[in-house]
């Protein structure tokens, strides 16, 4: 089956001199054909075995060798559901640290894009990399504009620590030592016991890991349910690393319980505060706060049930072809299907082309991959998701058109 695509001409004495070398070298550069354009048909099913940097871009996308590689993406990943509708829907993409998660998100927040969806890419790793993926500063907090693509893409680098330390400070408020302090000012030391019962204490001095990135995705819902939200109809997470993810899932139902003990005592202390008040004439504790710690809780409940909503969420896992890697997107996928988190599609990215062969570590390296593939057709919990091969290309996946690349190549 052939596919209509366009050339640069200005490109074209490169594509010339690849073409003359090995007629299938075409594919992975006709997407980037950025001004003037000249159609072209070639041959849909050949995958990319490298590409090459030269000097400035976008010149190096055209120095590209592809093998007849049959992209195993091609056959099962089904793009066209993904982007089907204008019905808002939610891609959370994580996995083990360094594999490709962000690269992966922006591939496909650019391919949304450029299929016509107004688009938000949210990172909520600490460690953020959109910025440097995009090769864009991203940062602040804010949204930002992301150049390049055809309909509007938008970032945003959530501070997880701004977050906390905002939950921290609301929190401190309603039933930490704020409250503390408070309640024994008043000389209602009793009430104040109680506080040993929460688990509050513990969870702002010792913040239990996963913390930031619950706070994160939180601040993205606080954000999503305000208008200037309302035009994206896909959103892109940039999750942090396994670890982070797995605490993750299970932290909103901690948080709900805390957060529901913190109303319930702040109820108790609000009755007896003000009939100690109509007593003394003393102020009353600062009930904003707590109806922020409202907010705070029913954002948490709104978490669990984006996490678990088949119709709008997917989640996509993301490996490389090593069996640590394999092992890990096992365990992270038992512990999504336990809570009930929708995933389909497994990404295995960084894949060494075949005609790494020609080198003897590169060939012991790709034999080593073909094995922890094979490991993947054995696994109980990974064998049922439809597996997306990614090559991995010797040049760094960086800026739009790098993302344009990787992202015509993983999400067909
Ligand atoms: N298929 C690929 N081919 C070549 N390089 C790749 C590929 N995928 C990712 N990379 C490179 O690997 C590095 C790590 O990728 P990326 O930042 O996307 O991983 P990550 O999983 O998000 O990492 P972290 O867990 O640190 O956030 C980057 O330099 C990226 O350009």
């Amino acid at each position: 089956m052939a596919s209509s695509t366009c050339i640069p001409s200005t490109f074209t004495p490169i594509l010339h001199n690849l073409t003359a070398r090995n007629s299938m070298t075409m594919v992975g550069l006709l997407s980037y054909a950025p001004k003037t354009l000249r159609p072209l048909s070639l041959p849909k099913s050949f995958g990319f075995s490298s590409l090459s940097t030269a000097a400035k871009p976008p010149r190096k996308f055209f120095q590209l060798q592809v093998r007849s590689v049959a992209t195993p993406a091609e056959a099962v990943a089904g793009f066209d559901d993904m982007v089907a509708g204008t019905q808002r829907k939610y891609y959370m993409l994580g996995g083990k640290g360094g594999v490709g998660k962000t690269s992966c998100a922006a591939s496909l927040a650019v391919k949304f894009a450029n299929n016509g969806h107004p688009t938000l890419v949210v990172s909520t790793d600490p460690a953020h990399s959109l910025s440097d993926s995009f090769a864009q500063d991203l940062a602040g907090g804010t949204l930002v504009p992301v150049d390049g693509p055809e309909a509007p893409l938008f970032a945003l680098e959530i501070n997880p620590e701004k977050a906390r330390e905002e939950f921290r400070n609301v929190s401190q408020k309603n039933g930490g030592t704020g409250v503390k302090d408070f309640m024994d000012g008043m000389g209602l030391g009793m009430l104040a016991e109680q506080l040993g019962d929460l688990k509050l204490g513990e969870l702002l001095d010792t913040p239990p890991p996963g913390l930031d990135e619950a706070l994160a995705i939180s601040k993205v819902i606080q954000f999503l349910e305000s208008p200037e939200y309302s035009m994206f109809t896909r959103i892109v997470f940039d999750t942090a690393p396994t670890g982070h993810t797995l605490r993750l899932l299970s932290l909103p139902d901690f948080l709900d319980q805390s957060i529901g003990k913190i109303l319930q005592l702040k109820q108790k202390i609000s009755s007896a505060t003000s009939a100690i008040k109509s007593v003394f004439g003393q102020e009353k504790p600062q009930m904003g706060a707590a109806d922020k710690l409202e907010k705070l809780r029913e954002r948490m409940i709104k978490v669990r049930e984006l996490f678990r909503d088949t119709d709008s969420t997917e989640f996509v896992i993301v490996t490389i072809p090593t069996v640590m890697a394999i092992s890990e997107s096992s365990r992270l996928h038992a512990s999504l299907k336990k809570e009930s988190v929708p995933v389909t599609r497994l990404i295995v990215n960084q894949i060494l082309p075949p005609s790494a062969s020609d080198c003897k570590f590169c060939s012991i390296k790709r034999k080593d991959q073909m094995r922890a593939l094979d490991m993947i057709q054995k696994d109980t919990e990974l064998s049922g998701l439809t597996v997306i091969q990614a090559p991995l290309v010797d040049v760094e996946i960086r800026g739009v058109p790098a993302l344009r690349f990787l992202g015509d190549i993983i999400w067909k």
